[in-house]
């Protein structure tokens, strides 16, 4: 049974920070993944801050297991020396993705890094999340910790939707606790678990296409032979629909996952851009590279806005319908654009260039 109303929003240890009412709406374009225990990656952290909206240190997969407890160890020591990391010092936000609640060093990963950086860590994302029953366990492993560590500010937390079972309870997963902040799509995990038959980190795949119908000759027959244009569908149309509208339902914020192919920046952009219009807010970086990528994607194009403010100024107090450019705008289109104002507004307050932009646009 899921708790009663008027507990939803109780603090579930005593001296624990009140749970958030509203899950905040942070610029979040790009969750940037880094292995806190590699010294090559972690030296270059201190120079992103600032240059990406969230950095993620990672103790999951990719970690190596001999490497857990230095990278888990790396994590604290970027945490503590890094001042302006965490949005309550700057733009940046600071995450960590824990090991998966089955594995040996979930419990430890807790238990270190909330008394240690539970003040500077924003939101913690969790892998392999099954159902509620995962949620339930860490809000109130979490809400124990920030209580012994005085912590004033609860950690929210993001799930991966990378299993079955987890695609099959997502609705129940975004109700779990007001900590809920996301779900990104997992999908290397996800094709494991659901026996896909791809061997590949996210992204589209050549043999999964709808083909022309074969053309017909001047009496009619079909030439199955003839050359036929093919298209590529996009396998995770499905899911990331799905977890669009859960998330929605319960405010909270959906994200494309990881595209593995780190040099097809083409197939990335794409990937990313169907994400956005399906109405993610985000997806993750995995190499310096997809940072600008994700960042350019999920901010709303120039022509978008001025758009967008075109209709909502013609539009006046939002009701009726005009005729702008040939084409008819009421009440619906008016409130997608007021979605994609909102949105560069959002982006604008933490992001110089874009302000000059959008600035730009009624100058
Ligand atoms: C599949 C499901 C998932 O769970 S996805 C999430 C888990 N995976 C990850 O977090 C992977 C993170 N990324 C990486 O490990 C690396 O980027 C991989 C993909 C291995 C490529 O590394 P590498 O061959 O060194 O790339 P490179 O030579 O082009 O690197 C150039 C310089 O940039 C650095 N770099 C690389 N990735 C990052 C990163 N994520 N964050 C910060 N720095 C990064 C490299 O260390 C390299 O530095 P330098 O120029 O040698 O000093
Ligand atoms: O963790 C991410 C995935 O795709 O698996
Ligand atoms: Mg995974």
């Amino acid at each position: 049974m899921t708790r009663p109303a008027k507990d939803f929003f109780a603090p579930l240890a005593v001296g624990a920070p009140a749970p958030l009412r509203e899950i905040p709406a942070r610029p979040s374009r790009a969750i940037h993944f880094f292995d806190p225990g590699n010294e090559k990656m972690a030296a270059k952290v201190p120079d992103m801050v600032g240059t990406v909206d969230v950095l993620l240190g990672n103790l999951e997969d990719a970690v190596k297991a001999e490497n857990k407890e230095k990278s888990r160890q790396g994590l604290v020591d970027i945490g503590k020396a890094n001042a302006h990391l965490g949005s309550t010092a700057g733009p940046t936000q600071f995450w960590t993705r824990i090991n998966s609640l089955d594995s040996p060093w979930a419990l430890d990963d807790l238990t270190t890094l909330v008394p240690e950086i539970g003040d500077r860590l924003d939101v913690i994302m969790v892998p392999k999340v099954q159902g509620a029953e995962d949620i339930h366990y860490v809000d109130r492993l979490l809400a124990q910790l920030e209580a012994k560590a005085g912590l004033t500010r609860p950690l929210q937390v993001h799930a991966i939707l990378e299993t079955a079972r987890g695609v099959a309870n997502i609705e129940e997963i975004c109700a779990a606790s007001p900590r809920m902040q996301g779900l990104s799509l997992g999908p290397a995990d996800l094709a494991a678990d659901r026996r896909m038959k791809t061997t590949r980190v996210g992204g589209g795949h050549p043999g999964y296409l709808v083909r022309q119908d074969p053309p017909r000759d001047d009496l009619g027959v079909q030439q199955y032979d003839a050359p036929r244009t093919s298209y590529q569908q996009d396998l995770w149309h499905y899911t990331i629909a799905r977890m669009v509208d859960a998330c929605a339902m319960h405010g909270i914020f959906p994200y494309y996952g990881p595209f593995g192919d780190i040099k097809d920046t083409v197939a990335c952009e794409d990937q990313f851009r169907n994400a956005f219009l399906l109405g993610c807010v985000g997806a993750w970086s995995l190499h310096p590279v997809q940072i600008k990528i994700a960042h350019q994607v999920f901010s709303p194009s120039v022509e978008d806005v001025a758009h967008a403010r075109r209709v909502i100024a013609a539009m006046g107090d939002g009701t009726g319908a005009v005729m702008i450019d040939g084409k008819m705008e009421d009440d619906a289109s008016v409130k997608q654009c007021q979605v994609m104002v909102r949105l560069a507004d959002e982006l604008a307050a933490i992001d110089p260039d874009l302000k000059a932009l959008y600035d730009g646009i009624d100058a």
